[in-house]
């Protein structure tokens, strides 16, 4: 049952160049929450700082009652075994085949018997679809046959956590689909919390609890999934219908008042009658409280 993450004041900068700073949110245990934000605005960096790859200048990051923060590489260290993380490639090793990649983690991590092993990564790869792809080597494969190989690894060591940058990044709509239905299955069957940093508006109306959005330095806002898709404020308004009206420009930030007259002109979004539909879990997946309680809502919308 995964763990909640709370981040409160944090800031983070690269010598004089702020990143980001004051970002408060909590991750609730088990719910999937969905980072969002235009380029550069430090979404990569706000991940690696919660699995303590990056130290911030102020804050706190409490897992499990513990400033992470504040921790020293011994005990980082075993903090970090809370996360699974699926880099934007997969990260795998070229030369290995794909169930010596998935198994990488339990060699190096774990005094687990082959036996085991073989069990927990078969487990695995069938739970991404991948079995019978065992001896395939990265470069063989497709792009989101990588992805998932990397999700399959990002799994083996059950985590309470899995971090996702941009997990759809350079896969078509069909593809993109697939890894949003097998990442609401997965959630559903091992209830870990969810943080996915991606571009994609569709996944992002569908797939979160919980939505949060960066820009400017700040964390514009960061709540349930409903309150931001109904949201009036201009960024987010802008930024999840996708458009060029609104605060965010290509390069530099408009004036307000022209802001004011492409707001104006967008009608859509943030009526509440007419919500995207929550992406459900698989038919057969057995569903934990939260699921049933979403099911018999989004019914009760759509009725
Ligand atoms: N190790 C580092 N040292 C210095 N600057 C860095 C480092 N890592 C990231 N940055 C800077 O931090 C800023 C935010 O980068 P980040 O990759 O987190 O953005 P992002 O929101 O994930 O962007 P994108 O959506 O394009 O992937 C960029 O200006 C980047 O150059």
């Amino acid at each position: 049952m995964g763990v909640e993450i709370c981040v409160e004041g944090l800031t983070k900068s690269f010598g004089h160049q702020v990143i980001w700073q004051d970002v408060s949110l909590t991750l609730p245990a088990g719910e999937v929450s969905v980072m969002l934000g235009p380029s550069g605005t430090g979404k990569s960096v706000f991940l690696k700082t919660l699995v303590g790859l990056l130290k911030p200048e102020r804050g706190s990051i409490t897992i499990q009652g513990r400033d992470i923060t504040k921790l020293r590489e011994h005990d980082l260290y075993e903090v970090r075994k809370l996360f699974g993380v699926l880099f934007q490639d997969g990260a795998l090793f070229g030369s290995m085949n794909l169930y010596d990649n998935i198994a990488f983690p339990l060699r190096e991590h774990t005094r687990k018997p082959e036996s085991e092993i073989r069990r927990i990564v078969l487990e695995k790869m069938d739970m991404v679809g991948l079995i019978g792809a065992e001896e395939k080597l990265p470069g063989e494969i497709s792009g989101g046959m990588r992805k998932r190989a990397g999700l399959a690894r990002a799994l083996v060591l059950d985590p309470e956590i899995i971090l996702f940058d941009e997990p759809d990044s350079g896969l078509d709509p069909v593809r993109v689909a697939y890894l949003n239905q097998l990442i609401v299955d997965l959630n559903a069957q091992i209830d870990a919390t969810f943080l996915i940093v991606t571009h994609d508006i569709a996944s992002a109306r569908q797939v979160p609890d919980n939505i949060g959005l960066l820009f400017r330095r700040e964390l514009v806002m960061f709540g349930p999934r409903d309150q931001l898709l109904t949201s009036d404020e201009p960024v987010v308004r802008q930024f999840l219908n996708g458009r060029v009206q609104g605060p965010i420009g290509m390069a530099e930030e408009k004036d307000a008042a022209q802001v004011e007259q492409e707001l104006a002109e967008i009608g859509e979004g943030t009526d509440p009658e007419h919500l995207t539909p929550r992406l459900l879990p698989s038919p057969g997946i057995p569903r934990p409280p939260r699921w049933q309680a979403i099911a018999r809502r989004e019914e009760v919308a759509r009725a």
